[in-house]
């Protein structure tokens, strides 16, 4: 009897131990599996946001200079993600394009119930906004009558979110919400560049920043022509469509209503009078080189200081009578420089300039072409200035120890001229 009741114990007890150790098995199995679907469920959902967010990398070639500038919230954090969207994460919905939308009431707050206008477009009001993360940003407003439904403004917001561009100014969010469309961009301190050069209040852009200007907005639209991926025509450069942060980089604005290559010809004619491309007026085909025509129309701008609805190209038509469209610009050149530029600069970037406005567009050179001039002709004034500096001149060249492959930095202390920030800027050629 004793016996049989050992057994019992022990057969009981062996069965305990069995049953526990069973239990805890499947436990470690359940978390295991668990645990596995969470990591194929975590990296499919990171297959479907991030590649598109990753600085367009998935549908845009990223070119030799496609980082971030300086005043962009958008700055590489950790596995690539940008700090700017891990600061809104939290409280803002990242949409299928991979930009942020933005609640209402966040916008109405950063704006202060929409009382700080800095600028009015024909779309709309524009805003600055103070973001409670400390971000600033710019917010266009469109205008409650626009004709762009919901859906046409989720699409454009895809569109735009996809593009990504040191000099462009890149969509970080939007809202849609209460009838209202609204569009969140970078925010650029020194506002557009028409108005520094015809604001008789501002101080006058010196040749050096005007060169320097023209590269930033060529790079803008080599990116938009050879880096996007299908290919963007911007379709509107004008110098009140180009934006400066507060270093004085430029950046393209408005890439907004930006298309493919197309011919319509029942399309109504689309740009500003004074930049459009005269071949696209009359075949109605809008191609990258109707941009370089624009560009071509800015550069001019730039050299003249004069509005192209003001005459200018008449006036450029004229001087290249005399110069045959090589030297001799210097005189049509802007009577604010008071006579400080380099003249051998300004004939070279207004043969650039008279390439670009051919009438035959394939003699037109590309964007690719044209940064490559610009980019030439700011290296050889380097090199110039570093000339200068060995032999015991004024002016301070500082080679750029970060970036010691591709990029020279000057530094530029002139000391005659003003002291505002656009005399002492660095710049990397
Ligand atoms: N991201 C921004 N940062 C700072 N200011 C801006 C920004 N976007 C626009 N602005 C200011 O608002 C003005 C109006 O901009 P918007 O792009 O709406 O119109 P526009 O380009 O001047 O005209 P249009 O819409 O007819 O092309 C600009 O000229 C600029 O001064």
């Amino acid at each position: 009897m004793k016996g049989e009741s050992t057994g019992l114990i022990i057969g009981i007890s062996i069965g305990v131990v069995i049953g526990v150790f069973l239990a805890i098995s499947a436990l470690f199995c359940l978390r295991y599996h668990r645990k596995r679907s969470q990591i194929g469920s975590s990296s499919s959902r990171r297959a479907a946001t991030l590649p598109i967010r990753a600085n367009g990398a998935d549908s845009c070639t990223i070119l030799s200079d496609s980082t971030i500038g300086p005043e962009s919230p958008v700055k590489s954090g950790r596995n690539g993600m940008s700090l700017w969207l891990e600061g809104f994460k939290k409280s803002n919905m990242v949409s299928a394009s991979g930009i942020p939308e933005y609640p209402y009431k966040d916008l109405q707050k950063a704006t202060h119930n929409f009382t700080t206008l800095i600028g009015q477009g024909a779309f709309g009001p524009v805003y600055r906004a103070q973001m409670s993360t400390g971000e600033t940003v710019a917010v266009k407003v469109l205008a409650t009558d626009s004709k762009q439904g919901e859906k046409e403004f989720q699409t454009e917001v895809m569109l735009l979110g996809r593009l990504h561009h040191r000099n462009l100014v890149n969509l970080v969010g939007y809202c849609a919400e209460k009838g209202q469309h609204m569009l969140v961009y970078v925010y650029m301190s020194k506002g557009n560049l028409s108005s520094h050069l015809y604001n008789e209040e501002t101080e006058p852009l010196v040749w050096d920043l005007r060169v320097h200007i023209a590269l930033d907005v060529a790079r803008g639209l080599e990116y938009l022509h050879d880096g996007a991926v299908p290919p963007v025509i911007h379709r509107d450069i004008k110098s009140s469509n180009i934006l400066l942060d507060q270093s004085m980089r430029a950046r393209v604005a408005d890439f907004g209503l930006s298309r493919e290559e197309m011919v319509d010809k029942h399309a109504a004619i689309r740009g500003t009078f004074g930049y459009l491309d005269p071949e696209y007026i009359s075949t109605r085909s809008f191609t990258k080189k109707s941009d370089v025509y624009s560009f071509g129309v800015l550069l001019f701008e730039l050299i003249a200081g004069r509005n192209p609805q003001q005459g200018l190209m008449e006036y450029v038509e004229l001087a290249a009578m005399n110069t045959e469209g090589k030297a001799g610009w210097e005189e049509i050149v802007d009577s604010r420089f008071e006579g400080k530029f380099d003249v051998q600069e300004l004939n070279e970037v207004a043969a650039l300039a008279y390439r670009c406005i051919n009438r035959v567009p394939k003699k037109r050179p590309s964007m690719r072409d044209i940064v490559q001039v610009l980019t030439k002709i700011l290296k050889s004034r380097h090199n110039r200035k570093h000339h200068k500096t060995l032999s015991g001149t004024a002016d301070e060249v500082s080679i750029d120890v970060d970036h010691p492959e591709t990029r020279i930095s000057i530094t530029e202390h002139r000391r005659e001229e003003s002291t505002d920030s656009i005399a002492d800027s660095t710049y990397e050629v």
